[in-house]
């Protein structure tokens, strides 16, 4: 928990140890302050160093905590009483200070920091505000401006950047512990006054009321209805304008308001469901922590266009040598000026003068393909083409190298079956731009082997990225619930709605761009492409099937209508939306659309109506989560939580909703079944409205938590 002992006679060294990460639960916090007591008030000690073990100080609360009964003391006394003490305290941080971390450190009169160390207040990511004296401290340490930027975003700092902003007082490179302990005998006996942060007037000059609001301004444009950012930005308010003891009285009272908030629960929920998709399992019992990854040194990427280039970026990002191949030497000029851009403009943003460009090859020939250790295609969604080049790929690469696709929904086993290596054919999908985007799915087949997942999945996190392991089917987890999603929009567009509305209503509700939006951007044509590879559109359509009735159930032709009219989105400068060029950036409501959709509606005879703003959602989300029910029924995802952080790091589902499934169990299971049941009798064309059979099994459970859903799937784990 924290250990005491003596050093160079009259130094008390306290180290916390609570591993991983030295988190200040109720017993630390107990057995920390029982020490520090000690410390301070044994007369043989002059001095105290707090430092934690195995190379991390503290990563802050113990967030298993939240939610549950307060116990044990609080930090704030302690905090206090350590910075009242007329003994210096240092603080020598090594890893990270985080969170409650980093105001214990606050608290102490001086701060050494390791190089390798980071310091932050990452509390607004989990729904919170430094709740501790943070966000009273911080500020009248470095000022509002720099205060207001690292609370409300929850940025983390280098030890060189805290040194700048005058957080920390030295960096080593050594040992930090030592360097602490010599600075501690240093200056005993110094007065201490002007260390004691709490004892500082932080200026509040006309330039602080206004950057408090514009910071109020950009932070609640960027928030998209979660609260503790502006939350973050009162408390510092209360920093600049208050004496220290009412800014705590009111830091105090704005945790109270957010603590318990749904909003905490979500964004708690998130971190731990992020970090539970990497403990991914197969029905063989290969687990994550029993799997070895293959080395990966070189990887091919075969195919430059938009996601080719992303990933070759992503690739070289992170130090990976990478053969880039394009079948038409005009591609691949196009797409080598790309990625060299992409990576010059990286280069130039980090302060670096040289990208990392002696990385790359790229290629008109697979040959050169022989001596990689893992291809990633990228070509397009075309099912003949990529057996034909899974085909080859098996006749030039090495027998060991790993065949991976990036579709983005297309029959992950169909293509391992043309190859030799089954065991060594996995998905890596990628979500556009690949190398800003978070997300990757990792498709495992049947006969996916556990060492080409945890290969897959040990990349994935090599390139910053949140890996999760899904079964095969079409448009896995993800595109799957995606289609349901834009099915919903587009009949809303046929009942009464406008794009702009329903997209006004989604990001009112948090996602980062409407569904039309996000249309767009995409290009109209993907989807259209993969609804002509489906069948749903095309030759093989009996002419006699009515139009907006495909394989036994309602279908909107919408988009099928804009594609075939050229209005593929903003390359086209006209979609959903209208654009000022094509290739413009910023959407405009569009009266052409508008008049197209009254024909399209007169057409086939549908009375417009007013949609309701929570119609929308409810239609929207439900039928997401409906669609998600039946993906953990059918062992496509392991967990819910492995659904929910597919839509927050892939799809813009606002984190502070916790993923759609979240969603669900806070809105209530019976609500959501009760309301789906709603929309099914008034669209019975629409068989995906009608509840899954594990949501409803879960309403007959009285609505179980999140975690215990697994244990009302009948099949469990039928892929994963
Ligand atoms: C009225 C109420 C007053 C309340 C006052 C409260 C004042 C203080 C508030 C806080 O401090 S809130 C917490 C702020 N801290 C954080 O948000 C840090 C969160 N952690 C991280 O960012 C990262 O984990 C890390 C520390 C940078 C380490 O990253 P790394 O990638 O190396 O490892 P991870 O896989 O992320 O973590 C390892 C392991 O540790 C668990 N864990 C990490 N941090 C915490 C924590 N603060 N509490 C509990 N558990 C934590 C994490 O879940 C992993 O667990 P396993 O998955 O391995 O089981």
């Amino acid at each position: 928990m924290a250990r005491y002992s003596r050093t160079e006679g009259t130094i008390a060294l306290i180290t916390l140890s609570n591993p991983p990460v030295n988190a200040l639960g109720a017993a630390v916090r107990r057995t920390i302050t029982d020490i520090m007591h000690r410390a301070l008030t044994d007369g043989e000690v002059k001095a105290v160093v707090l430092c934690g073990e195995n190379g991390t100080f503290c990563a802050g609360a113990d967030i298993r905590e939240f939610g549950k009964p307060p116990s044990g003391p609080a930090l704030v006394p302690l905090i206090h009483d350590m910075e009242a003490s007329e003994k210096p305290v240092v603080a020598a941080i090594e890893g990270v200070a985080l969170g409650g971390g980093l105001e214990i450190a606050l608290g102490c009169h001086y701060r050494i920091a390791h190089a390798k160390a980071r310091l932050g207040f990452p509390e607004v990511m989990l729904g919170l505000i430094p709740g501790a004296g943070g966000s009273q401290r911080l500020p009248r340490l470095i000022g509002i401006p720099a205060a207001l930027e690292l609370i409300t975003t929850g940025r983390l700092v280098s030890a060189q950047e805290a040194l700048k902003l005058g957080i920390v007082d030295q960096v080593v490179d050594g040992n930090t512990i030592e360097t602490a302990v010599k600075f501690a005998l240093n200056v005993i006996g110094r007065p201490l006054l002007s260390r004691r942060l709490s004892e500082r007037t932080p200026a509040f000059s006309v330039d602080a009321a206004a950057v408090l609001e514009e910071g109020m301004a950009r932070v609640k444009q960027r928030a998209r209805g979660a609260f503790a950012p502006v939350v973050c930005v009162q408390a510092l308010r209360a920093a600049a304008t208050l004496p220290y003891s009412r800014g705590m009285e009111t830091e105090e009272q704005l945790i109270n308001t957010l603590i318990d908030s749904s909003q905490a629960r979500a964004l708690q929920y998130c971190f731990f469901a992020q970090r539970n998709a990497r403990k991914w399992s197969l029905p063989s019992g290969a687990r994550w922590n029993n799997s070895k990854p293959r080395a990966v040194h070189r990887v091919g990427v075969v195919g430059l266009g938009t996601m080719g280039r992303g990933i070759t970026v992503s690739l070289v990002k992170a130090g990976i040598s990478v053969v880039a191949v394009e079948m038409e030497e005009k591609q691949m000029d196009l797409g080598m000026r790309a990625v060299l851009g992409m990576l010059e403009r990286d280069a130039q943003r980090r302060g670096d003068t040289r990208p990392p460009t002696h990385l790359l090859t790229f290629t008109l020939s697979l040959q050169q393909l022989g001596n990689v250790d893992l291809v990633i295609e990228a070509v397009f969604e075309d099912m003949a083409l990529k057996k034909c080049l899974f085909t080859e790929l098996c006749n030039v690469c090495k027998p060991s190298t790993l065949l991976c696709t990036n579709t983005s929904g297309l029959d992950v086993d169909a293509l391992a079956v043309v190859t030799h290596r089954r065991s060594l054919v996995v998905g890596m999908h990628f979500f556009a731009p690949a190398n800003v985007m978070k997300l990757l799915e990792v498709v495992c087949g049947p006969h996916s082997s556990a060492e080409a997942v945890a290969t897959a999945m040990t990349l994935g996190k090599r390139l910053g990225k949140v890996g999760v392991v899904v079964g095969n089917c079409p448009g896995f987890v993800g595109n799957r619930m995606m289609k349901l999603y834009l099915d919903q929009a587009y009949f809303l567009l046929e009942e009464g709605a406008a794009p702009e509305q329903v997209d006004q209503v989604l990001e009112e509700f948090g996602f980062t761009m409407g569904i039309f939006k996000v249309s767009d951007l995409s290009g109209l044509d993907v989807g259209w492409r993969v609804r002509k590879a489906s069948g749903l559109i095309g030759p093989d359509v009996n002419p006699k099937t009515p139009s907006r009735w495909r394989q036994g159930c309602r279908y909107s032709p919408l988009p099928d209508l804009l594609c075939e009219q050229g209005h593929l989105g903003q390359k086209s400068g006209r979609g959903w939306y209208l654009y000022e060029t094509p290739g413009g950036k910023e959407p405009k409501p569009d009266p052409a659309m508008h008049r197209f959709l009254q024909e399209y509606r007169s057409r086939y005879g549908l009375t417009p109506r007013h949609v309701h703003a929570h119609e929308v959602i409810e239609r929207c989300t439900y039928a997401m989560a409906n669609e998600g029910f039946r993906i953990l029924e059918e062992g496509i995802a392991a967990r819910a939580e492995d659904i929910d952080v597919i839509y927050v790091f892939g799809y813009g589902w606002p984190r502070h909703r916790g993923g759609p499934m979240f969603h669900a169990a806070q809105v209530g299971l019976a609500t959501v079944l009760q309301r789906l049941e709603h929309y099914h009798q008034l669209h019975p064309d629409v068989p995906h409205l009608q509840p899954s059979p594990l949501l409803q099994r879960l309403v007959e459970a009285g609505s179980p938590p999140v975690h215990h859903w697994r244990e009302h799937v009948q099949h469990l784990h039928s892929y994963l």
